[in-house]
């Protein structure tokens, strides 16, 4: 083993990382751990091309930005290498029944007035029947009704200033493209399938050994093996929170469809009788997915149901995916971190599986541990990645539990739900006076959970009694303009496939 004890006793610090697995996890923390350590750990990784890898996670959320920018990646080469297309939020179709509609949108909805939240300032005037839409007054909605694409730092002191924006992505790409990445920067690729994993007396793993005998010894361990979990689960047997009595749907299948008409800036979600179904543009085609509860169809009913949607030719085969919705009980114990879908899983609505690897990746750089792994910083490490968890699935059961709709078996299921308790008192505080408790460091913050409620028909009795201080007259008049500049503003952008060809494209495939 790797790695020096300190003179005084101390463990020494962590000299080489092996991690397994070379899907978006492994390759994301390989990319992450070679730009920030380069020269101080040396880096293995253990990918498989017999085993390959999910490679359907298409849809991203906007700190996926920061993680580019933290790598010092350009923007517009990662668009381009990736086939991508921008995303401003996701579309929600049916979910209310046949013809609702609403929107999740990244980034700001309308503008605080006297330091007061705009919510609350909406709510008073729409009570009063003189407000437009709530998503009247978000940036991010009015692109991408209209299609209109446009960076929104790049438009400061306009209406659109406070929009945020992800990517859809090809899978596939990002995980070469950030192999690259990685490889230039001294990460060591090893092609083999582990099979299998030696410990020392102590319960730490020590080394991984591939089919073809090599063994692998370093001083700790990234397992981001995908739903094997070899080392996490397999080896040190640490259990699997599992929460599809929450989140039903445990199954999805997956195609690709060629491009029909230019690609929406946003995802499509569309609620079918037992999940929904996701529509992903990118800039040569369109990836496309229904998931789905397997105790409430079969995967012949759910393939058909797909295939008679899609719009365009399909260029691949119906790929067939299983999944627990859950969080590993500790992703990091002894000298094993997991990333990905080793650590855990929340069915793909909100598209934030990628999100919570490299959200993993930045706590655990910033609890580095040395080689004696003190379990009090994995235990701190623990207690945030799953207060992460536990907020995305609050967020993600929301649009199930409150459609109403008792339509099929499968509705009825999520509507008659008893929930979280987190997630019951969120509603209850929220339909009291728009009340939201933030989540420390929280992914989504009250204007998400305000879109949501309100998308869904939730409208608190009352507005807070302090927006009584910003005067109603004037302020209620100015919505009405507010949302009249933000809709002229947005007919002068350009079109999103128009601003993709101009800045970024992709070469055909
Ligand atoms: C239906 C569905 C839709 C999704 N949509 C989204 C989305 O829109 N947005 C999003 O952010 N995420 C999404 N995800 C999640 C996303 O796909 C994953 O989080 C992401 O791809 C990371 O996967 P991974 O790298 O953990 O696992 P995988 O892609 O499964 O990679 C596992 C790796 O481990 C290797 N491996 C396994 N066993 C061995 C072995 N014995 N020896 C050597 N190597 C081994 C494999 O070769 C592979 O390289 C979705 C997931 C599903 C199931």
């Amino acid at each position: 083993m790797s790695g020096d004890a300190a003179k005084d006793g101390a463990p020494g610090p962590i000299r080489r990382i092996c991690i397994v697995g070379g899907g978006t996890a492994g390759w994301i923390a390989a990319a992450v751990l070679a730009h920030q350590y380069q020269g101080m750990i040396e880096v293995d990784l253990v990918e498989s091309d017999d085993i390959g890898t999910v490679g359907v996670g298409e849809s991203t959320i906007p700190p996926f930005l920061q993680l580019l920018a933290g790598l010092g990646v350009s923007e517009s080469e990662f668009v381009m290498a990736t086939q991508a297309s921008f995303k401003l939020g996701i579309g929600f179709e049916d979910w209310g029944g046949p013809g609702h509609r609403y929107f999740h949108p990244f980034g700001t909805i309308g503008q605080m007035a006297n330091a007061r939240d705009f919510y609350q300032i909406w709510l008073r005037a729409a009570a009063g029947g003189e407000a437009p839409p709530l998503l009247a007054f978000a940036p991010a909605h009015a692109m991408a009704e209209a299609g209109k694409f446009m960076l929104p730092f790049k438009a400061p002191d306009t209406p659109i200033a406070g929009a945020s924006y992800a990517l859809h992505v090809d899978a596939k790409r990002v995980a070469r493209f950030l192999r690259g990445f990685a490889e230039e920067r001294g990460v060591t690729r090893h092609e083999g399938i582990v099979t299998e994993v030696a410990t020392r007396p102590d319960g730490f793993v020590d080394r991984v050994i591939l089919n073809d005998g090599r063994s692998i010894a370093v001083d700790f361990f990234i397992d981001c093996s995908g739903f094997r979990a070899l080392l996490i689960g397999k080896t040190l047997g640490v259990g699997y929170t599992d929460w599809s009595h929450w989140l039903l749907c445990d199954r999805a299948v997956a195609v690709q469809t060629e491009n029909v008409g230019p690609p929406p800036p946003y995802t499509l979600a569309v609620a079918q009788p037992a999940g929904w179904r996701w529509r992903i543009p990118l800039q040569h085609r369109t990836g496309n997915g229904h998931v789905y509860s397997s105790a409430h169809m079969s995967e012949d009913e759910a393939t058909a149901l797909l295939l008679d949607q899609v719009v365009g030719e399909t260029v691949t085969n119906p790929l067939p995916l299983r999944f627990t919705s859950g969080v590993r009980e500790r992703g990091w114990d002894k000298n094993v971190l997991s990333l990905g879908l080793a650590s855990g899983f929340i069915e793909p609505l909100e598209s934030t599986a990628i999100h919570l690897v490299y959200r993993g990746m930045e706590y655990f750089l910033r609890f580095l541990p040395g080689t004696d792994c003190a379990p009090e910083l994995a235990d701190e490490y623990n207690r945030r990645v799953t207060a992460d968890y536990e907020e995305i699935r609050d967020f993600v059961i929301l649009h199930y539990c409150l459609t109403g709709r008792r339509d099929t078996a499968f509705w009825r299921a999520c509507v008659d739900m008893e929930l979280p308790p987190s997630l019951a008192q969120r509603i209850a505080l929220f339909r009291i006076n728009g009340t939201i408790p933030e989540h420390v460091d929280p992914l989504f913050r009250s204007v998400s959970w305000q879109a949501l409620m309100d998308g869904l028909g939730v409208r608190p009795r009352a507005y807070h009694p302090a927006i009584d201080r910003v005067a109603a007259g004037e302020v209620n008049r100015e919505l009405g303009a507010m949302a009249d500049a933000l809709a002229g503003f947005v007919a002068t952008l350009p079109a999103h496939e128009a601003f993709l060809a101009r800045h970024c494209p992709a070469p055909a495939p």
